[in-house]
């Protein structure tokens, strides 16, 4: 197991957020949690890349308890791509991302031509091989993000952190990037909004309400219109589509379930 979160609670001043958590990751899967606004993903994956500190239960990393581990040995195999990617000095886009070179460094070595070429191909893989000399703090949302991830590339991680890795991208964007981290072959666990993308993209997910797991399984086992509904109060139309062979989840506004409700028919 690469993963393996046991018993976890975590609590923001006396106001608990997270209670109970039992989530495993095992190696070459693509693992999604999915829930609410709120319901705590990002405080259980903080608490997974050391953002934050347990208040109880153990996280086991690669079989060792993580909290034991050097931060540098957890860096060199653990690439993570947050939400809140904010860069307080005016870096360019290859300063960034040769940062995720760093873990694979000694304190004063310098940027080696493998460093720099491993930057390049990771600003390639995210379409931004161009924009290596500009300025980060000019780029837009979706922009920034990229660089995010192509930092993150470069460290060449064994397993990827991504908490909704593609929020600010278009949708031509969101899926290459998912294509992409799915094509590394590397442990994934990842915050996703998007239902349809994670039941395109995810080998099981966890469903998280109101900071307890309730459900965890293969996407077609777990996101139905009984769980959705119960999860995000919204009605859906699901269905397997042909060519993807994923579900497909169609929302449906209230208007609408409305409608079919005064014609006495059945959503
Ligand atoms: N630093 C903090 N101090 C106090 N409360 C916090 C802090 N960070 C998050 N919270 C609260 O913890 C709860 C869980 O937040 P978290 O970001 O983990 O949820 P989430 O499921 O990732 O949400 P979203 O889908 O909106 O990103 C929220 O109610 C949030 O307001």
């Amino acid at each position: 197991m690469d993963l393996s979160i046991q018993n976890l609670d975590f609590s923001y001043e006396k106001r608990k957020i997270v209670e109970d958590i039992e989530l495993n990751v095992k190696e070459g899967e693509f693992v999604g949690i999915i829930g609410p606004n709120g319901s705590g993903k990002s405080t259980i994956l903080k608490n997974v890349y050391r953002s934050l500190q347990p208040e109880k239960g153990v996280i086991f990393w690669y079989g060792e308890k993580m909290g034991r581990i050097p931060y540098k040995e957890v860096a060199k195999k653990l690439g993570v791509v947050g939400q809140e990617n904010y860069v307080p000095f005016d870096f360019t886009v290859e300063d960034i991302v040769v940062m995720g070179r760093n873990p694979h460094k000694k304190l004063f070595d310098t940027d080696t031509q493998e460093d720099k070429e491993i930057v390049m191909e990771s600003l390639k893989k995210i379409g931004m091989e161009d924009s290596a000399k500009r300025s980060y703090r000019y780029l837009s949302g979706g922009e920034k993000q990229r660089v995010i991830i192509a930092r993150a590339l470069a460290q060449k991680p064994e397993f990827l952190i991504l908490d909704e890795p593609t929020n600010h991208l278009d949708i031509g964007y969101q899926l290459s990037t998912f294509d992409l981290v799915k094509s590394l072959g590397v442990t994934i666990l990842a915050a996703i909004h998007d239902l349809n993308i994670a039941a395109m993209y995810c080998d099981r997910i966890y469903v998280l309400k109101n900071g307890r797991m309730i459900a965890n399984g293969k996407p077609e086992i777990i996101l139905t219109t009984e769980m959705i509904w119960n999860i995000y109060g919204v009605k859906t139309d699901i269905t397997l589509h042909p060519k993807t062979g994923k579900i497909n989840i169609a929302y449906l506004p209230e208007g609408v379930v409305e409608q079919h409700e005064q014609q006495g028919k059945t959503l």
